[in-house]
């Protein structure tokens, strides 16, 4: 039986790892889970309950436990009838040394058992010949040795799990095609292939990127159309595929009543919490394919865990199967030693096919925390002009964007201009949402002078200068709108992003792409809880892209060092197809990219063999 205490779980977290937006229950969480203790046991061990507020705390940050110190002495703990050991039903579960909030230590280990049995159970082994000629044909066009494309592909039709890490561009969802297709024709039937993703703008991304990948292969002569409409177009958000159910944090599909499908794919997977994670293996049925895309790099969870970190924290092939991978691929796979269960199933893709400039060596440069590499692409642009011309893949503008007598306005309305053209022009949603996704100003904090607040205010204040808003006019063309919350009846999600626009008789409406690719609308007085979003914070905008983006990275005094971090400014970089303007100076920069977040779990260790 899962042990489970519901009442000493937080509250669902809201960025709670930026740390700028309070939630009123959370403040109560601690002292709430304290006095639960107290009134099991008045004579608690003074250090247990000193440990329970550290790890209440970093519950909030998104750990997943905490370290119980070595000289703690954990019978008198274990005696207080309040800490139990695995499989005991006790508010807190002591395992490896870590204190662990009863349900995660739950999800954790049962997810640990679940990814470790996968792992295990390889699904009969595709013919060798066969195999390695599909390879060939696949893969006639690269020149790539080694094609970490190829090889990932062939690795996962040996598995039941796979995980796909990769940064932008380094070609996952072409290597997802190939995949699925060469799983289709290896199959005696129709495989019933779910796609799936963490929030709808990352699905309807998937689902664009499938249908082009699906389209660029059926060019090459790959992908006959019998074989491309047996590969779905059509994704959905995970919620949604596991059914979630109104106030509850069960979903529909669960071990018990598993969903019905042979393979499923999870795009963006880093966005996943353990939670849902557990949950999501938990509603496979047994056999089903699980393939996992994502960058380990990327931003964690906004909730607890760091899933994905966690699972590709150690990868290697094993000296057999790299040997059957040099065999089908035809070329050199060296085995490496991989103390995790699991290692053989982490694929990384190392190319980017999209980011071969600037951008990319930023991004990899911040990642690996090369502050020589970033200060080097930095500095030319010190000496491009305050307003630059607008068409460099990098912008910089180095000074504190929270600092008093900076302009932001300017580079902000111009960012939007052509946005605020397609609005006045009545032109179609489709069209003003392409305008709308071309520039996206982003911020690490909510609040202060440089945050997600400031911008909205500021393009407002200047909307209503232009004659283009009224004076505190909540509701007017032009507004986009963020989702912040789960709205089941509207069929709206968590960082679903609506433009207001105006029909043909003046009367308001909010826009929403929906899933075959057009626009649905609602109206306003139906979202009563959303929030303007000019700007939006980095972590909302994970799973999307725009053509430019523009970061605003405040200094320590403007709140920026308690969050930045090489993963936000990474995830951030990202984020841009063609340009990317950073407004922060350099110091802010090399900070952050020197301090990566750390969450504590013990999922790794769970998964080392
Ligand atoms: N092996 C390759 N050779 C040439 N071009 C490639 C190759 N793989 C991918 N591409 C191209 O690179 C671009 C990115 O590929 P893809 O969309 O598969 O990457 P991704 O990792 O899924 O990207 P994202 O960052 O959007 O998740 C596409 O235009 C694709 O056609």
């Amino acid at each position: 039986m899962i042990n489970t205490f519901t009442t000493t779980l937080p509250p669902i977290a809201n960025e709670t790892n930026t740390g700028e937006k309070i939630d009123v229950e959370k403040i109560d969480f601690s002292s709430a889970l304290l006095d639960l203790l107290r009134r099991k046991n008045p004579n608690a061990p003074v250090d247990l309950l000193g440990l329970v507020t550290q790890l209440a705390k970093a519950s909030e940050r998104g750990d997943v436990c905490v370290d119980i110190p070595a000289q703690t002495d954990l019978a008198a703990w274990l005696a207080s009838g309040l800490v139990g050991e695995a499989g005991d039903f006790m508010p807190l579960i002591a395992s490896h040394q870590r204190l662990y909030l009863a349900r995660y230590h739950a999800y954790e280990s049962r997810l640990a058992a679940q990814l470790r049995a996968m792992a295990l159970d390889a699904p009969p082994a595709p013919d060798e010949a066969a195999l390695a000629a599909h390879v060939q044909t696949f893969f006639a066009e690269s020149h790539e040795n080694p094609d970490w494309q190829k090889i990932a592909v062939t690795a996962a039709l040996h598995q039941r799990l796979s995980i796909v890490s990769g940064g932008p561009g380094t070609g996952k969802t072409t290597t997802l095609i190939k995949l699925l297709t060469l799983l289709q024709i290896s199959s005696d039937r129709v495989l019933n292939i779910a796609l799936a993703a963490p929030t709808g703008k990352a699905a309807m991304r998937m689902q664009a990127a499938i249908s082009q990948g699906k389209q660029d292969l059926a060019k090459k002569g790959l992908l006959s159309a019998a074989l491309a409409a047996q590969i779905p177009d059509q994704a959905t958000t995970l919620h949604r595929l596991l059914g979630s159910q109104f106030n509850s944090v069960q979903f529909r599909h669960h071990a018990a009543r598993p969903l019905v499908l042979d393979v499923l794919v999870l795009d963006e997977a880093s966005m996943i919490d353990l939670a849902l994670m557990s949950k999501l293996v938990d509603a496979l049925p047994p056999q089903a394919r699980l393939i996992l895309l994502g960058d380990k790099d990327q931003l964690a969870s906004v909730e607890a865990g760091a899933v994905m970190g966690d699972l590709c924290e150690e990868s290697g092939f094993s000296p057999d199967f790299a040997a059957k991978l040099s065999r089908l691929t035809g070329q050199v796979v060296e085995p490496s030693f991989s103390a995790s269960a699991i290692g053989e199933h982490v694929l990384t893709l190392h190319k980017s096919y999209r980011f071969s400039g600037v951008i990319g060596e930023l991004a990899r440069a911040i990642n690996a925390g090369d502050l020589r590499k970033i200060s080097a692409l930095l500095l030319p642009a010190t000496r491009q002009p305050a307003t630059p011309a607008g068409d460099e893949a990098l912008i910089w503008y180095p000074s504190n964007p929270a600092a008093s007598g900076q302009d932001l306005s300017a580079p902000l309305l111009a960012g939007y201009a052509p946005f605020f053209a397609a609005v006045a022009a009545k032109a179609s949603p489709s069209d003003v949402f392409a305008a709308f996704d071309a520039f996206r100003v982003l911020s690490p904090v909510r609040q202060g002078a440089a945050s997600v607040a400031r911008v909205n205010h500021l393009i407002e204040a200047q909307l209503v200068k232009q004659g283009l808003r009224m004076n505190d006019q909540v509701w007017y063309a032009g507004r986009p709108v963020l989702v912040p919350q789960n709205l089941y009846d509207l069929a709206l999600y968590n960082g679903d992003i609506g433009l207001t626009l105006a029909d043909e008789h003046g009367k308001l409406w909010v826009h929403f792409p929906a899933s075959d690719g057009g626009t649905r609308k609602v109206a306003p007085a139906r979202l009563p809880a959303v929030e303007t979003a000019f700007a939006m914070t980095v972590h909302k905008s994970q799973g999307s892209e725009f053509a430019h983006v523009l970061l605003l990275l405040p200094s320590p005094n403007d709140g920026g060092n308690r969050v930045l971090s090489r993963e936000l400014v990474y995830t951030a970089i990202t984020r841009a197809r063609q340009q990317v303007s950073l407004w922060g100076e350099e110091s802010i920069i090399t900070s952050a990219s020197r301090k990566g977040i750390t969450r504590q779990s013990g999922l790794a260790q769970r998964l080392l063999t």
